[in-house]
């Protein structure tokens, strides 16, 4: 959010051209659910390429907070865990920081709980909708407030005694599907979620590769409570939500050719690629391999003559935390990109539609609001400004992005926000524009 007082700022200059290739830090909804289900597995679980953003400390403060041995060494991680029996009711409240995935998936694990427990984060955080979750849980047992009647952090819970239900989720949310999940592999009976579209499924994966039976059927998926988990380990693949920026960068920088290695392009988060094809980018998909349940592979893209598009519909949980960068994508492309069915991004670390639009504007770019997505008319040379990532660190990479083609700086104010998800974002830019 914003600070009245500007901590730092970056100073983005237009780049001549992109070249080389980087290796995708871990993907972070893996990270996150690494270290959550490697808490609650007896045994110990080894986690490589974990994603040391901002956002993952957080879930692993949290759960050493419950006692559990948690070493971390950059993307090196041990969890030692007695299993889910053994997480201690924490003393202090549980801080999130700026983690939505962290609160809401710790809200279910916390419902099954026969103990009390408080999650709160930041500002970003004490604005989002728990209720998502809160209503759920409560039909499942639980005792669960916040303010404003169990809708905002900081939200408590005492947990215990669940009974499994049938749910029908209003979004297509994973962190509502996940928390579910979670509660019901604690409760008595089976637990079904159903929701409107597919959203991502690597909850389902990992409890998987953890010994737990997870039915699935479209877009409803079942648990039985009482399974328990066993640890394994756990590679995490590069997170397409990160190779997002890059991929834009990309087409739309002159000159340019960019491989970007190792990304997970899971069916239910590569909405991004059938985008960029879509639009026409030139974008080759090599070297496809599985690693742990999840799909891999190594991206090329390279500058490219691009069309605009409507993206709607299933798509928009497929690539819901891209949308940012699809906006400035279209600032380049010949025609009409319309944005819709995409109201999630109102509730997202900032009001992702109105964040976006107000700073493509402020760059020059002819795009306009509108009550579920955006509306962008392109090819639009772009000048520089000053911006803000509001606090937001997909707003804050996409806006860096943008400085790579604009006829004058982009400085950037509150690039810190970028440590939550891509610490290494500014040295990989710095990469790709020596050409290395
Ligand atoms: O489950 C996850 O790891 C996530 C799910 C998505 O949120 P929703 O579940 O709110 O759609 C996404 O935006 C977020 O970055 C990570
Ligand atoms: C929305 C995001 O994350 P979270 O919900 O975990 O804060 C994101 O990473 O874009």
């Amino acid at each position: 959010m914003i600070n009245k007082e500007i901590v730092s700022m970056e100073t983005i200059m237009k780049a001549n051209r992109l070249q080389g290739s980087i290796t995708i830090p871990g993907d972070k909804s893996i990270s996150h659910r690494a270290v959550m289900f490697g808490s609650i597995a007896e045994g110990t679980t080894h986690i490589s390429n974990f994603l040391p953003g901002a956002d993952c400390l957080s879930t692993i403060d949290c759960f050493k907070q419950m006692g559990v041995k948690i070493e971390q060494d950059g993307a090196s991680v041990i969890v030692e865990s007695t299993g889910i029996d053994g997480l201690q009711e924490p003393s202090q409240l549980l801080d999130v920081g700026n983690s939505g995935t962290t609160f809401r998936l710790m809200m279910g694990l916390l419902a099954g709980r026969a103990y009390h427990s408080v999650l709160a984060g930041d500002e970003s955080i004490a604005k989002r909708p728990m209720n998502r979750v809160s209503i759920p849980l409560l039909k499942m047992g639980a005792a669960i407030d916040g303010r404003n009647n169990g809708t905002y952090a900081p939200i408590s819970i005492r947990g215990g005694n669940l009974t499994g239900i049938t749910y029908t989720s209003p979004v297509a949310s994973a962190q509502v599907k996940s928390a579910i999940l979670l509660a019901g592999l604690q409760a008595k009976g089976v637990t079904t979620v159903h929701e409107p579209h597919l959203s991502r499924n690597h909850t389902e994966n990992m409890l998987e590769s953890f010994g737990v039976k997870v039915n699935r059927n479209g877009c409803s998926v079942s648990i039985k409570g009482g399974q328990k988990l066993v640890s394994t380990n756990v590679e995490v693949p590069g997170d397409i939500s990160s190779a997002a920026f890059f991929l834009v960068a990309g087409a739309i920088v002159p000159e340019s050719t960019i491989t970007l290695l190792n990304v997970g392009i899971n069916q239910t988060r590569s909405g991004i690629l059938d985008v960029l094809k879509q639009m026409g980018a030139s974008l080759s998909i090599l070297n496809r391999r599985i690693v742990n349940q999840e799909e891999v592979a190594d991206l090329t893209i390279k500058t490219s003559e691009l069309s605009g598009s409507t993206i709607e519909g299933e798509m928009i949980p497929r690539l819901i935390d891209e949308l940012p960068i699809i906006a400035l994508l279209a600032t380049q492309a010949h025609g009409r990109t319309v944005i819709k069915d995409a109201e999630e991004l109102k509730v997202k670390e900032t009001n992702r539609i109105d964040a976006v639009v107000d700073a493509l504007q402020k760059l020059g770019a002819s795009i306009t609001a509108t009550s579920d997505g955006m509306v962008i008319e392109g090819p639009t040379p772009l000048h520089g400004a000053a911006v803000s990532s509001l606090g937001d660190h997909r707003i804050g990479m996409m806006l860096a992005i943008a400085g790579c083609i604009t006829d004058g700086q982009v400085d950037l104010a509150m690039p810190e926000a970028i440590r939550v998800s891509y610490p290494d974002f500014f040295e990989h830019l710095k990469q790709l524009r020596a050409g290395s």
